[in-house]
């Protein structure tokens, strides 16, 4: 089973896909899409890793998501990845400019076939204005065609608000 969990920042879209992951009883592999590139992105990620359970496994990829999930998945495993829209500003701020379509080519190719349960997180960021700078736009527009691809792709899209989810897809956990 796919799942999309879609949120704004600290709208506790990573806390519910936590949530969903401990409830599915499966072993979890944690995929982290985000690099610690300032000290306090480093004592977050800190946090974040002392708060999961401790027998989670944890990969940490910023560009190869397709390959990682083609390798992790497996049936009654339960993968978490969090976040897709980092991963995407990673493959926004490559040099290979071509690598952008190359990974979410091979996303979309696996992600129907890979066993077991797959959780992706990703930020919703389209909610307000189109943005002034270039690369915003560039941003905004790949973020939400991502977003709508994957939907249609997958089973179940909660939309988390004030820590609350909505059903967008499927039933409510
Ligand atoms: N590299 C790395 N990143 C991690 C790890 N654990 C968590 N993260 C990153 O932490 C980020 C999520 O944390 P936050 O930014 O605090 O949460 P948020 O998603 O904005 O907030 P909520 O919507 O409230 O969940 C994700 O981008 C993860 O990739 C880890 O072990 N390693």
């Amino acid at each position: 089973m796919q799942e999309l969990i879609l949120g704004g920042a600290r709208s506790g879209k990573s806390r519910l896909a936590e949530q969903l992951a401990k409830d599915s009883g499966w072993p979890v592999t944690y995929i982290a899409t985000s690099q610690a590139l300032d000290g306090e992105m480093s004592e977050r990620i800190r946090q974040h890793q002392q708060s999961r359970p401790a027998d989670w496994a944890l990969v940490e990829e910023p560009l190869a998501l397709a390959d990682v999930l083609r390798r992790e998945a497996a049936p009654g495993r339960c993968l978490l990845v969090d976040c897709l829209t980092l991963w995407l500003t990673n493959l926004l701020l490559c040099e290979d400019q071509s690598r952008l379509e190359t990974e979410r080519e091979a996303l979309f190719d696996c992600l129907g076939a890979l066993p077991g349960r797959i959780i992706l997180v990703s930020n919703e960021t389209g909610l307000g204005v189109v943005p002034m700078g270039e690369l915003s736009r560039r941003y905004v527009d790949a973020a939400g065609w991502l977003h709508q691809a994957l939907a249609q792709r997958c089973e179940r899209v909660l939309f988390c608000i004030a820590g609350l989810p909505m059903a967008l897809k499927g039933a409510l956990p």
